[in-house]
């Protein structure tokens, strides 16, 4: 993450107030993600995340909040978000929308093996399938309208080269029928830093927490299995590792299997998530936002996992 917005202690002291979770032991900036300001809130009564939301508009946030609740209802490892004394997951601090949320135990596996893999497809499957009676309905926040719109913005900072590519792969995801594949509340941002690895009583691997459901939305459920893959599969040069895939997808189409539809559109939804964080991350590295602690990822790297997808892609399986 990163800090945008500093939070001091007897402003947050005053704030917990309206809250039933006690008083502030502890307040402390977390340096990861990228899109809002987060800190580990540690309590009398308990360990929470307090996340100042930057940039997203505030009629948005309870598609999110509600979200969590409601995957966290169905027994998935989601944050609950914490209601306060109005009975409402979403308050005012520093002028910023805020919301608290259950802090979950387990750290990111940046080198994830065959065994994560697995439990990351079962998980999302998980996710897709409970989501399915999820009552509220908002569009990917990164989704077409967003494509174009931040293609316009991003053009002029690119080179020739990347401009083709830019333009050729709009032009191209336009052509595929998204309509026709199963759609659903999808997480659309679950990469290794935003899932939280235990260890079960018998030493293996289990997931602790899913957390950062800021990019949510409606769209097509492969769409979320391709961001998925692209980040959890992919090796060092941007290929993908065929068993690491073989591992994720085989553990999902378990749960949910896929339709046709899903295997012919596969090369083309791993395209649109290349394209969606290379154009996310070099908004953010040519259109740098001021804040106190700001983490810019890397956009040439998608931009040639993009180059990779458009080259090759591996089957669904059947
Ligand atoms: N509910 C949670 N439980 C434990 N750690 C969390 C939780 N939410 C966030 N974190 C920590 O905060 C970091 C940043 O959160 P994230 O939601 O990814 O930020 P951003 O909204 O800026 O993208 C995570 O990498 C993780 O270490
Ligand atoms: N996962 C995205 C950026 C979103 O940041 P996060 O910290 O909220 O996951 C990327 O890698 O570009």
């Amino acid at each position: 993450m990163s800090v945008f917005t500093p939070v001091p202690e007897s402003v947050l002291a005053d704030w917990l107030k309206d809250y039933a979770i006690g008083r502030l032991v502890e307040l402390e900036g977390i340096s990861a993600g990228v899109q809002n300001s987060n800190f580990f809130v540690t309590t009398t009564l308990g360990r929470y995340v307090l996340t100042l939301f930057e940039g997203i508009p505030r009629a948005e946030l309870p598609y999110y909040l509600h979200l969590m609740a409601h995957l966290s209802r169905h027994g998935l490892p989601v944050p609950g978000p914490i209601a306060n004394r109005h009975n409402e997951y979403l308050g005012t601090l520093q002028e910023r929308p805020a919301a608290l949320v259950v802090r979950l135990s387990g750290r990111s596996e940046m080198s994830p093996g065959l065994a994560h893999c697995g439990r990351v497809g079962a998980m999302l499957a998980g996710l897709h399938l409970a989501g399915q009676s999820y009552g509220r309905r908002q569009e990917n926040p990164r989704g077409a309208a967003w494509r174009a719109a931040t293609a316009q913005v991003l053009r002029p900072f690119l080179s020739a080269d990347e401009q083709t590519l830019l333009d050729a792969e709009i032009a191209f995801q336009a052509t595929v029928d998204v309509a026709a594949l199963p759609a659903g509340a999808i997480h659309a941002d679950l990469f290794r830093d935003n899932v939280l690895w235990d260890t079960d009583a018998d030493g293996g691997v289990r997931i602790g927490g899913v957390i950062d459901f800021y990019f949510a939305g409606y769209d097509a459920l492969l769409f979320d299995v391709a961001v998925t893959v692209n980040d959890w599969c992919s090796t060092p040069d941007g290929g993908l590792d065929a068993e690491r895939a073989a591992a994720l997808l085989d553990a999902y189409h378990a749960e949910r299997p896929f339709t046709d539809a899903e295997r012919a559109a596969w090369p083309a939804m791993l395209r649109a998530a290349a394209l969606r964080f290379w154009m996310s991350r070099a908004a953010d590295f040519h259109l740098p936002r001021a804040g106190e602690m700001v983490l810019v990822k890397d956009p040439n790297e998608y931009r040639d996992i993009l180059r990779l997808r458009i080259a090759t892609a591996p089957p669904l399986p059947r």
